[in-house]
């Protein structure tokens, strides 16, 4: 059992500035298996102003969990302005970044490590920080005198991305058979029953020897759906009976993934994707918004009017609350915890 000094500093980056070559701590020897794509390796290009874009999306859910989507609606200023804003936050000095810090043990909002790290013993690549509803607290810390810039990019970044992410479970939901309409959380503005929905701004600082180290291990999201913004390559899914290849960025588009909970809610016919982050000798900044149920919400494949003719739910009905904390202790176990 970790002491809470232990504890504390599992959640204090690396002054990654300082160092020359990669630590020990931080060697993962599986972060050069990746393969080259090649054919029928690249993963959908999906326009969401395209008519067909419903019957896609479906398709890509099924095959990879994974697709990038153009004609998202979201201004590519303020896509920038995000970019910009990370910049600003993980260039500010480490013992500024540090009054940020997560709380060991509390709510997992602020500047810190990746809260997974707990559950692996090697350290990954990476400085990152959590909002969840407002940032006002952690930004006054971080810039006394200057913080609103950051919130207002903050909310309006998270409000926009609440839409694109509801108009796509939507289309998932269609898709399963769910009726929206049973789903009382949705579309609520306030967003009262809890701070489930989260912003996540990850930093991989250049690295001086990019293939034995990680930026982020091997998981999969606790998200319904989420959506990434990268401008640079590192993200890499896992294809069975492929391995782990690059998803490749494009300009102004948005990469989305499916969570755990869609994995669930479709009793196994979409996909849940494995993914990491490999890192490169240049910084790369992302942002990745979780849309996540309120946490009393009970998922379960029996939401769906249609489980096809003989099929039985795979999986148990389970509280997004109750699946986040088995997913916080075991990780990949989680699904075969609440396997039937
Ligand atoms: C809303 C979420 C989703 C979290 C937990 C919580 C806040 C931060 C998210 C991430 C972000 C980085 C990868 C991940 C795996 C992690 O370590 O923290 C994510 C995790 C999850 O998807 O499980
Ligand atoms: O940085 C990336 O490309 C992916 C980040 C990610 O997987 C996450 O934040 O969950
Ligand atoms: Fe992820």
């Amino acid at each position: 059992m970790a002491t809470p000094e232990e504890a504390y500093k599992r959640i204090i980056p690396l002054d990654f500035g300082s160092v020359q070559t990669v630590p020990d701590s931080f060697v993962w020897p599986q972060a050069s298996d990746g393969v080259q794509s090649g054919d029928g390796l690249t993963i959908p290009i999906i326009d969401l102003m395209d008519p067909n874009a419903p019957q896609l999306i479906t398709e890509a859910c099924e095959t990879w969990g994974i697709f990038r989507l153009k004609g998202h609606g979201i201004a590519t200023k303020l896509m920038e302005d995000m970019e910009s804003e990370c910049e600003r936050l993980f260039s500010l000095p480490t013992d500024q970044k540090m009054k940020a810090l997560r709380s060991p043990g509390g709510r997992m909002i602020g500047y810190g490590i990746a809260p997974i790290q707990s559950l692996f013993s090697t350290t990954m690549w990476h400085e990152g920080f959590t909002i969840m509803g407002s940032a006002i607290d952690h930004a006054r810390l971080l810039w006394p005198n200057d913080y609103q810039g950051f919130c207002d990019k903050i909310d309006d970044y998270q409000k926009q991305m609440k839409a694109l992410a509801e108009k796509l479970m939507r289309i998932l939901f269609k898709a399963l058979n769910i009726p929206v309409e049973e789903v009382n959380w949705f579309d609520d503005p306030t967003n009262s029953s809890g701070c489930s929905l989260a912003l996540q701004l990850n930093s991989y600082p250049p690295c001086p020897d990019p293939t034995r180290t990680l930026g982020l291990a091997p998981h999969t999201d606790t998200s319904i759906v989420t959506l990434l913004q990268a401008q640079t390559s590192g993200l890499q899914v896992f294809k069975d009976g492929v391995g782990w290849f690059a998803v490749q960025p494009l300009p102004d588009a948005l990469i989305v993934n499916l969570g755990d909970f869609t994995r669930i809610l479709s009793n196994g016919r979409f996909i849940s994707v494995l993914h990491r982050v490999v890192v490169k000798p240049i910084q790369r900044y992302s942002a990745a918004y979780f849309f996540r149920p309120p946490m009393d919400f009970a998922v379960s494949p029996l939401l769906s009017k249609d489980l096809g003719p003989g099929q039985v739910p795979r999986f148990r009905c389970v509280t997004a609350k109750e699946y986040s904390d088995l997913k916080a202790k075991h990780l990949d176990e989680a699904f075969s915890l609440i396997e039937n």
